[in-house]
């Protein structure tokens, strides 16, 4: 008989997301994503960092203070990073597990690369405006998106 207890793919495709999140040097969110193809097939991952070739060491990493020392001048969300490191030029279905519900930015990105669905852990920035308008354009474009559902499962990783 076969194993039973084995993780769903919305666990498996979240957890990794997550692992990804892991990589960030955020101080305050670490954000993962990871991108799916129908087949389930992973596609693409991605976690908010500073451009290639900037070195984090040298960038800000304040949330507040004059616009050209924040850190929201440089950084690369993860959702945007997954979508462009991509080594698949045709995203066209796929879905997106993302631990973080994605800003205005990055739902333009995810609309125009094809992604048909989105699954979230955190709506942390539920009533910004950058939410609100993420949550307009997928409604106009038919992108689904949907919270993902915790089923308390741990998963312990020792490396
Ligand atoms: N969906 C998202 N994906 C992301 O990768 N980010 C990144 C940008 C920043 O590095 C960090 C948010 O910083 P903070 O404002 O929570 O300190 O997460 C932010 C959002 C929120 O829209
Ligand atoms: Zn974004």
């Amino acid at each position: 008989m076969k194993r039973t207890d084995y993780i769903s793919w919305d666990e498996y495709f979240m957890g990794i997301a997550l692992l990804s999140a892991m990589r960030s040097k955020d101080n305050n969110s670490q954000v993962g994503a990871c991108i799916v193809s129908p087949e389930n097939k992973i596609l693409s991952l991605g976690y908010n960092g500073m451009p290639i070739g900037c070195n984090d060491d040298d960038m800000p990493w304040e949330r507040e203070g004059d616009d050209l020392n924040t850190k929201y001048m440089y950084v690369c969300h993860s959702e945007l990073n997954a979508i462009l490191n991509s080594p698949h030029n045709d995203l066209t279905g796929a879905r997106m597990y993302v631990t973080l519900f994605p800003c205005n930015e990055c739902a333009k990105a995810i609309i125009q690369s094809g992604i048909k669905e989105l699954i979230y852990l955190s709506d942390k920035y539920h009533d910004t405006h950058a939410s609100i308008a993420s949550r307009r354009m997928f409604n106009m474009t038919g992108v689904k998106y949907r919270a993902y559902q915790p089923t308390g499962r741990e998963i312990h990783l020792e490396v």
